[in-house]
């Protein structure tokens, strides 16, 4: 095929990427890695530090739920597998656009940077490479409390008209939650993702046994002491970021990861200081797996959920996400936004997440080994090649409605 010879479209240029690669072709060259998920999850494998891979790897137990995600078994056909969808063919595709609203921001794909905890084990820059990218490429980043990048330097990174969410996990000291929040508004979060499934970690085999807690030897607190709350808590302990990294990183992840559960009683407190203190933006719910969880967010008056199942990493054997999906959009759909999350890797799955209603999906580990293996380049590849797979199964989605699915 003659690369130059490729359709041309307003935007967004998703395919260019397949035109950047025949031209690696015509010179003789190769693309950075392998666009392949499973190749990419073996290099990463090979490239990433040990404790970077394990704890990017690692699934709650014996990773039923993360495999659940997405296999296939000759009984029993699970999520991504099952759903299969049939091709039609010469419908006038050259028309098509990637482009869609979240929460009033147009955003160039459905598709979202899931919030992920200290980059820095992946990558020196960690979350920079990330946001930078996501910005460039016009889709909405999410920054993890657990950071090992400030609010303020992630903000810059990521641009000044880049969409941009913050997930929170709640810390019990109030005043430490109403600064990191101001900061985070200040700095042109839009929309505030309240994880929770994650009130302490799932039991990950992998990292037990090479004791593998970055965020207990210090990285993953660049949230606290860029923090002025967090700083006066570490003065009153006498402590400091310079001579007491460790103690101090431990102290941010105790403060802000508590491992105390809360309950939907405290729901409307939560969301009710990010909207007072925002002035209404959007307030999310991440982590939910049931329609009747669905229903009660809805009730609290949440603008929107997350279905997402945190890659299989919470809860050993609990159903796959895509899975469920249909059961949440019927019955919360209608009134809220849903998003999806947990075992995004091509541009099929998007495909698939949206065809069952969700309005855009996250993606967690996927751009995490690109940056493992190459930094930003490697998220950016990771990204455009994903942008690109998307683009090629993407109808506008009114004819979707009638053609698109096979299941069971
Ligand atoms: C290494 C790693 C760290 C994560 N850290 C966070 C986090 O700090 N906060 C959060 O809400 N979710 C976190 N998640 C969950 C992701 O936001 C997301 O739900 C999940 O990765 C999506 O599945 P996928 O990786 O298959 O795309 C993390 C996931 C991984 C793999
Ligand atoms: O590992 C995770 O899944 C996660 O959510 C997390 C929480 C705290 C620090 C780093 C990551």
């Amino acid at each position: 095929m003659d690369p130059t010879n490729l359709p041309t479209r307003t935007t967004p240029h998703w395919d260019m990427y397949r035109r950047d690669m025949f031209m690696l072709a015509a010179e003789q060259k190769h693309p950075l890695f392998s666009t392949d998920p499973e190749e990419l999850e073996e290099l990463a494998k090979k490239t990433l530090s040990q404790g970077g891979w394990l704890y990017a790897s690692c699934n709650a137990g014996n990773s039923l739920t993360h495999r659940a995600n997405r296999e296939d078994t000759i009984l029993i056909p699970l999520a991504f597998y099952r759903q299969r969808i049939v091709p039609r063919m010469l419908v006038d595709t050259n028309a098509r656009d990637t482009t869609t609203e979240l929460f009033g921001h147009k955003i160039s794909a459905p598709i979202c940077f899931a919030p992920v905890g200290i980059n820095k084990i992946y990558h020196p820059l960690g979350e920079l490479n990330a946001a930078k990218v996501a910005g460039e490429l016009g889709l909405p980043y999410c920054l993890s409390t657990a950071a090992s990048q400030s609010i303020e330097d992630v903000a810059a990174a990521n641009g000044q008209n880049a969409m941009r969410f913050f997930q929170l996990y709640s810390p019990p000291d109030e005043e430490l939650m109403e600064s990191i929040l101001r900061r985070a508004i200040d700095n042109g979060f839009t929309a505030c993702i309240w994880t929770v499934d994650t009130w302490q970690l799932g039991w990950r085999h992998g990292d037990v046994a090479n004791s593998n807690y970055a965020f207990y030897k210090g990285i993953g607190a660049e949230l606290g002491w860029s923090d002025p709350v967090f700083q006066k808590r570490m003065q009153e302990r006498g402590l400091s970021k310079e001579k007491n990294p460790v103690e101090t990183g431990q102290l941010w992840i105790d403060q802000v990861w508590h491992g105390k559960a809360f309950s939907w009683d405290d729901l409307p407190r939560v969301m009710k200081k990010w909207k007072d203190m925002s002035g209404g933006k959007p307030f999310l719910v991440k982590g939910i797996q049931s329609a009747e969880d669905a229903k009660k967010a809805v009730e609290l008056g949440v603008d929107g959920i997350v279905c997402s199942n945190h890659a299989g990493r919470q809860v050993d054997g609990a159903v796959g996400s895509l899975d469920v999906l249909p059961d949440i959009v019927d019955a919360v759909g209608d009134k809220t936004t849903v998003l999806f999350d947990s075992g995004i890797r091509g541009g099929a799955d998007v495909f698939k997440a949206l065809a069952l209603g969700a309005k855009a999906v996250l993606v967690g580990r996927l751009w995490i080994y690109g940056m493992g293996i190459a930094g930003e380049a490697g998220v950016r590849h990771v990204m455009r090649s994903l942008l690109a797979d998307f683009d090629i199964l993407f109808v506008p989605f009114p004819l979707t409605n009638t053609y698109w699915f096979w299941n069971n």
